[in-house]
């Protein structure tokens, strides 16, 4: 169990995070007041689809928006199903800058970034004791579950204080195939687990948390950030069906 803030992640249901994807200020403020008054556990804010690079402007907007609440900053790269294309130089200064600020609780960092960038961001998330989710994205396919074990006891291995694995199914066998690394691997990691099977056909793996390991859901707002993203009070609604029947 990891506590960030108020909120234990890896204990009882699922927690809910919403992301903001607004490009300019306005629409960050307008997403941020929206999901304020939806109240998830958590908020992400997607660096990514932000038209500049001048971010603590656009934190402060959100902090004061959304108050206590525990807020991952992620910037995800075009290599991974993001935005925008930075350099690697620009993406080690927003995230300095970010964890530098004293408004974010965790950072989202690609498990795939060249290891000059990745480890010295790792390494300063720690020293400014913020929590770090190393995360993977594969939007073509459902990888090997063995290339899925390995990619996630590499997070836990760099330092990760959860690791996120997100993958794209074909059919049924693929979502079985996540789902299975995440069982299996909900007793073998020592930290927090996050998976999701995107689009339409992966949607049970954003419900089935509880039961298969997963440790945190996201959800819409409006907006979604990925495919197979649903609305916040639909998926609220199943998560409390299956937390209420799931410890009968
Ligand atoms: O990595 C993730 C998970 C995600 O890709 C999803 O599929 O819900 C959505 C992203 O915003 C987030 O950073």
């Amino acid at each position: 169990m990891l506590k960030i803030r108020d909120i234990e992640i890896g204990k009882g249901r699922p927690k809910i995070c919403l992301p903001i994807t607004g490009i300019n200020l306005d629409e960050i403020k307008e997403q941020a007041i929206h999901i304020s008054k939806l109240n998830p556990d958590l908020v992400e804010w997607r660096v990514d689809f932000f038209e500049s690079l001048d971010i603590i402007p656009a934190l402060e907007v959100i902090r004061n928006h959304i108050g206590h609440k525990p807020l991952i900053f992620t910037f995800r790269t075009i290599n991974e199903g993001g935005q925008k294309q930075i350099t690697d130089q620009e993406y080690l200064m927003i995230n300095e800058r970010a964890m530098m600020s004293g408004l974010i609780d965790l950072v989202d960092i690609e498990l795939k970034l060249p290891v000059v960038i990745r480890n010295p961001l790792i390494a300063k998330a720690k020293q400014q004791g913020i929590a770090t989710i190393i995360s993977n994205h594969d939007f073509d396919k459902t990888p090997a579950q063995e290339e899925m074990i390995n990619r996630l006891r590499e997070a836990e291995l760099i330092g990760a204080s959860i690791a996120k694995l997100a993958v794209m199914p074909k059919n049924s066998h693929d979502v079985l195939s996540i789902l299975t690394v995440t069982n299996k691997m909900k007793s073998i990691l020592k930290i927090p687990l996050v998976t999701m099977s995107m689009g339409g056909i992966g949607l049970m793996t954003r419900l089935s948390g509880e039961l298969f390991g997963s440790t945190i859901t996201f959800g819409s707002a409006g907006q979604v950030s990925a495919p197979g993203q649903i609305d916040f009070t639909n998926l609220s609604t199943v998560l409390d069906i299956i937390h209420e029947n799931i410890t009968k």
